[in-house]
């Protein structure tokens, strides 16, 4: 096996998405036509799925498995700005514009920017739109991904109308976890992160926010049958079977991190299961470290049905986390790169 071809991730997304380009930069396109540039100059429609719930509801903690299992980015509107915190920039966010729409912060001559968001979350208020959207349209270009858990936000009417002014993105849909204050407060108070904001007093500040200007935005959701509500007072595993269920039709990513794995998964003739009744094709994308190419011709199918029980026949390795089955059919794949072609991917 050639050294160059150790390395190989497979990336699939739906070929039934449309190119336009980058993140947010038209104003003039609307809704889901928004899309972003793979790295072969393939159309990738752009998703987003909006995470919400109190805090403490375990947002965070189920967005990571989302990630694992569905090659989501997860873009944390939370974790954004304590990273602009901890970075102490100012990043020209001093605009007088955004600083004027911060209410009830005394300015000294000079105040950071990043003071002034730290102020506010140690508050339990809600940062102005202004920075998270620009935090969160920066992330979303560098991640080079087209699938994105935006978790956190939009955490107010504020939040959603400047999210969907600036990039023209319509949310796929909101997923919302639904948990009692009692059980949130609890798991905040042992979280253990050495947040300003886990302490009793800021959180039921916190709780007051998120009913007051959060609730409505799930409502303006919830009138457009956007909202998919998941009761979050169970173990993080039960949780996890609700979620997989509400994310089984956006695809899972394949990645191979060597032929070695590919070598063991091709023992399983899961090829079987390909079902063309599902009519989702999904293209993938093969990369070998830093060449770049598409298969344009490879397909996959992925019969969602079958996932979970497949994988579950599949042993886990430390480096490959079972999340869907995939029938590859890829010829030059095949052909170029292996000396058994594989019948069956998983990432
Ligand atoms: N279903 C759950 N049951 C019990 N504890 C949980 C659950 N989900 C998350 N946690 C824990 O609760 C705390 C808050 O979860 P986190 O995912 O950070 O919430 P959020 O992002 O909504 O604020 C973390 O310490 C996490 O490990
Ligand atoms: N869209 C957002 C998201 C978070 N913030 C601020 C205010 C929130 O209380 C803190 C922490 O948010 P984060 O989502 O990380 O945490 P919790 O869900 O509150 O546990 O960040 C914001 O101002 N605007």
């Amino acid at each position: 096996m050639e050294k160059k071809h150790k390395q190989v991730v497979m990336r699939v997304s739906n070929q039934a998405s449309r190119e336009v380009d980058g993140v947010g930069d038209d104003a003039d396109r609307a809704g889901n036509k928004h899309s972003t540039q793979g790295n072969n100059g393939s159309e990738k429609k752009v998703i987003v799925v909006f995470v919400l719930g109190g805090p403490g509801s375990g947002k965070g903690t189920q967005c990571a498995n989302i990630v694992k299992n569905f090659g989501f980015t997860h873009l944390s509107a939370g974790d954004l700005l304590r990273a602009e915190i901890s970075s102490g920039s100012e990043n020209g966010w001093k605009g007088k514009e955004a600083i004027n729409k911060i209410p009830k912060i005394e300015f000294a001559s000079i105040v950071f920017f990043s003071t002034m968001i730290q102020n506010m979350i140690k508050e339990g208020k809600i940062v102005p739109s202004e920075v998270t959207v620009k935090l969160l349209q920066r992330a979303m270009k560098e991640s080079g991904n087209n699938k994105f858990l935006i978790d956190g936000f939009p955490r107010n009417e504020e939040n959603r109308a400047a999210f969907e002014e600036v990039t023209k993105i319509v949310p796929e849909f909101v997923l919302f976890f639904d948990c009692p204050e009692e059980e949130m407060e609890r798991r905040l108070l042992s979280r253990n992160q050495g947040r300003v904001d886990d302490n009793v007093e800021t959180i039921r500040k916190r709780f007051k926010v998120f009913i007051e200007s959060s609730i409505p935005v799930i409502e303006h959701y919830g009138s457009k049958g956007k909202v998919h509500k998941v009761n979050a007072a169970r173990p993080v595993e039960e949780v996890f079977e609700t979620v997989k269920e509400i994310f089984s039709p956006y695809g899972a990513n394949v990645y191979l991190n060597s032929f070695q794995h590919l070598n063991s998964l091709v023992r399983y003739p899961h090829g079987h299961y390909l079902d063309l009744r599902d009519d989702r094709s999904f293209r993938v994308e093969l990369r070998m470290s830093n060449e770049s190419m598409t298969m344009d011709h490879a397909v996959v199918f992925i019969n969602p049905t079958i996932l979970w029980p497949v994988s579950a026949l599949i042993p886990q390795t430390q480096n490959i986390s079972l999340a869907a089955a995939a029938s590859v059919l890829c010829p030059n794949f095949t052909n170029r790169c292996l000396q058994t072609p594989p019948l069956f991917v998983l990432f």
